[in-house]
């Protein structure tokens, strides 16, 4: 069988010769496809962590593990060297105050200093929020997590096993608004957990491998909590973009040839959703090519 992993460089090489070019919001300008669908199976253990370039597959697990604290403060992701959602409060800062403060002045004031990080590291009601504590018309605030939990063990056979972060009444007060957003859940009858992941917006270079990265580590925590095994992971993209700063990588990474997909394992179950720490990730066989660095457009 072919390796997995073409099907992303696959999309990779299609969206760079053959993607519409065009100047996006960011002002960097993309090429992009419209309309896109990987499908990974964790069944036997493995996950896609990306091989072609090192994935810092921990950043995006302690990302997806910050969301699911339904926080929306960047203070605890710096406070575990996680520096991937600086760029937005920094530039609100610096228009605001006109100050050319340093990013690691910046996220330095953010870890040391509660008022400060409460004033300037807010992103809005993003991910976590809406994840946790969706406001409803009713006035109650909903968590979707703890209600998919309970219904992949009670009614595992229902087709409305999913959360969403499109909250449009809340759109105006997020820094982005959501690009991961709809998770839809689905169970097979010999117990595999299926997961499909709809991504109206993807950075195939940067966001992508991470979101694969985020999205297989819940599957395995929800098939954990739910008494399951993970089963396949589809990811539907809709603008699946190539920022024009991101040629030379994406071309360096397609002279590449995938590496065996490592296996990631949980080393302990955890008592409820809420209760998992970035110890609990192993990841096994990962010996991917080296990294490609490449600048993240704001
Ligand atoms: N343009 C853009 N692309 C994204 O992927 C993205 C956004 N914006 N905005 C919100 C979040 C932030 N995300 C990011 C931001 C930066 C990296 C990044 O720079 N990754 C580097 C390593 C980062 C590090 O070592 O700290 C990489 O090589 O993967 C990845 C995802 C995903 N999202
Ligand atoms: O998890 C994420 C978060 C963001 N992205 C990318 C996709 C786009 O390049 C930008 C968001 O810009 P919009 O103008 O809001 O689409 O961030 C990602 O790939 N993965």
């Amino acid at each position: 069988m072919r390796h997995p992993e073409y099907q992303y460089l696959d999309l990779l090489e299609q969206v760079l010769d053959r993607g519409d070019q065009r100047l996006d919001r960011t002002g960097v300008g993309t090429r992009s496809v419209f309309g896109a669908l990987v499908r990974f199976d964790l069944s036997d253990g493995t996950v896609p962590v990306l091989t072609t370039k090192r994935v810092y597959w921990k950043l995006a697990v302690k990302e997806m593990l910050w969301f699911l604290t339904g926080g929306t403060n960047i203070q605890p992701l710096l406070r575990e060297n996680v520096r991937i959602w600086t760029d937005w409060p920094l530039a609100a800062y610096r228009r605001a105050t006109g100050e050319d403060i340093s990013q690691e002045a910046f996220e330095r004031r953010i870890v040391e200093d509660d008022a400060f990080a409460a004033r300037w590291g807010e992103l809005g009601p993003v991910y976590g929020k809406q994840w946790r504590r969706w406001l409803g018309v009713d006035g109650a605030e909903h968590d979707q997590i703890a209600a998919l939990v309970k219904t992949l063990r009670e009614n595992p056979a229902s087709r409305r096993m999913l959360f969403h972060a499109w909250n449009v009444g809340e759109l105006a007060g997020m820094a982005l608004p959501p690009c991961h957003m709809v998770y839809q859940y689905h169970v097979t009858s010999d117990g595999r957990l299926n997961c499909l992941l709809y991504q109206r917006s993807a950075d195939l270079l940067l966001g992508a491998p991470f979101n694969f990265v985020g999205a297989a580590a819940l599957q395995l925590m929800l098939a954990q909590q739910a008494g399951l095994r993970p089963g396949e992971l589809v990811w539907v993209g809709g603008d699946v973009h190539l920022y024009l700063n991101h040629v030379e990588q994406a071309r360096e990474q397609l002279a590449r040839e995938p590496r065996p997909f490592p296996r990631m394992t949980l080393a302990r179950h955890a008592r409820s959703i809420d209760d998992y720490r970035i110890e609990d990730f192993v990841l096994e066989d990962y010996a991917p090519h080296p990294p490609i660095k490449a600048d993240v457009a704001v």
